[in-house]
């Protein structure tokens, strides 16, 4: 890994709270990376103001502003490589990319995603998880391929769905996790010992397995 400093190129549609974990994991030395830019497909995402609060260049890249997703993904493309980019991190992104925006970044794209992977892929995973009366649930970080929230896992994070839970409550035990293990995934990543070969997900030159639990 070269001595300059890993660039990290934040996507959000919303909130920014992996945002927001990644920015004071990175204040607080936890995490060896700079966020280069931040890109919101919305224009009401709060993680702009985060950004902004932050001292981060921010832009609101508004897909609506769009004929179709292949023309949008290459002004995506375009605005990541003006930021500079390492990592393109996707944040609570809620757009589907391309096959050829994610073969452009192939490696170094990686998603968070609200559910045990490869139970839950798309939307809505929370009230899904109750609705099937599920017992745990939980969060995947995983690197972006073509195949949507198909890409290999590399770390899991399990809770406990209890049985009052509306889905606000299991979104929010679930984000207490995911703002602790991303800021460990890029961390990794910042540090040269995570890569995808293959179609797998290698961390310190060892496949990594289809599901791996941070808290066992
Ligand atoms: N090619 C890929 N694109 C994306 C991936 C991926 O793995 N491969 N991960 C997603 C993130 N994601 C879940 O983690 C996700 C985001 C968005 C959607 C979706 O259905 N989006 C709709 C719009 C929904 C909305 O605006 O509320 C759409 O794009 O038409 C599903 C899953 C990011 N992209
Ligand atoms: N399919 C993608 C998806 O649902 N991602 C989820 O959106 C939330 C964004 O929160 P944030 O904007 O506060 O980081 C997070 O819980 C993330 O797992």
């Amino acid at each position: 890994m070269s001595s300059t400093v890993t660039k990290l190129c934040v996507l959000i549609s919303g909130n920014g709270s992996n945002l927001q974990a990644i920015i004071d994991a990175i204040a607080a030395g936890r995490l060896n990376a700079v966020v280069s830019g931040v890109i919101s497909n919305r224009p009401n995402a709060y993680g702009l103001e985060r950004a902004a609060d932050a001292g981060i260049e921010a832009i609101c890249l508004d897909h609506t502003d769009f004929d179709d997703r292949a023309s949008y993904d290459a002004a995506l493309r375009a605005q990541i490589e003006a930021f500079g980019a390492d990592c393109v991190v996707l944040a609570g992104f809620m757009r589907i990319l391309t096959p050829e925006f994610v073969d452009a970044f192939a490696g170094k794209l990686v998603n968070i995603h609200p559910s045990l992977l490869p139970k839950y892929k798309g939307l809505h995973t929370h009230q899904r998880a109750i609705d099937n009366g599920d017992e745990e649930h939980g969060v995947s970080v995983h690197f972006v391929t073509p195949e949507l929230d198909g890409g290999p896992v590399i770390i899991q994070c399990r809770v406990p769905v209890f049985e009052d839970d509306v889905a606000s409550d299991l979104a929010e035990r679930v984000q207490e996790q995911e703002r602790r293990i991303y800021p460990l995934v890029l961390g990794w990543f910042s540090a040269g010992r995570l890569s995808m070969r293959d179609n797998k997900a290698i961390l310190d030159e060892q496949e990594l397995p289809e599901t791996g639990y941070a808290n066992e």
